[in-house]
């Protein structure tokens, strides 16, 4: 069985998109921390924020990293799951963690065209280009602190599997 490989990064950088097609290259399993959290408590995020606030909805977050935590499995993390230094520092020991990492323009692009505004709440109130350049100017350092591989999300899906895979074999032979 294989460590868990971790997926980090802000919103829209392809966690689901890539982490998907990963789980099948590599025959793991696919799991996501904000989907977990969505089936246990049976509610949306914007609704778990609505209704018990940020700081719960973290401390659910930090319960869900470690539930759906196992081997051979690729996980797709919560854009803000690196706020907590307990979690960058969990998922470095029991894993491999992968930055996917795009500018904030690239970013809001995506999330422009497939908005979940009803799914995720804003956390700045600001338009989304906006959002996404202050969420990677506070965040960008607690991504590459927590990450052993930094990917460019920007470069097509089949490429960014292929980066991760070539990443992780390197880091095997090491
Ligand atoms: N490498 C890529 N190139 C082009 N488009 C991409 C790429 N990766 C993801 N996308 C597109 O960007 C959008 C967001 O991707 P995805 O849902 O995988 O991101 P995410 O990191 O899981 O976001 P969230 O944190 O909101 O769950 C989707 O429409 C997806 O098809
Ligand atoms: O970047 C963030 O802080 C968040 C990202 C989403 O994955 C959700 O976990 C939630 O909307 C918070
Ligand atoms: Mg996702």
């Amino acid at each position: 069985m294989s460590l868990p490989i971790y997926l980090i990064g802000a919103r829209g950088c392809g966690k689901t998109t890539i982490g998907q097609a990963l789980s099948q290259a590599l025959n793991y399993a696919f799991r996501d921390t904000d989907h977990h959290l969505q089936l246990t408590t049976q509610r949306s995020v914007a609704e778990l924020v609505a209704a018990e606030g940020w700081e719960r909805f973290r401390a659910r977050e930090s319960e869900s990293l470690q539930a759906v935590t196992a081997p051979s499995t690729i996980i797709a993390t919560g854009g803000g799951m690196v706020l907590a230094e307990a979690n960058r520092r969990f998922m470095r020991d029991n894993g491999q963690v992968i930055w996917l990492n795009a500018p904030s323009g690239v970013l809001a692009d995506r999330l422009t065209r497939q908005p979940e505004a009803a799914q995720r709440p804003t956390l700045t109130g600001r338009p989304i280009a906006e959002e996404m350049g202050d969420i990677l100017r506070e965040r960008a350092h607690l991504y590459r602190q927590a990450a052993h591989h930094e990917v460019n999300a920007m470069q097509p899906p089949e490429r960014v599997v292929e980066q991760i895979l070539h990443a992780l074999s390197l880091a095997r032979a090491s």
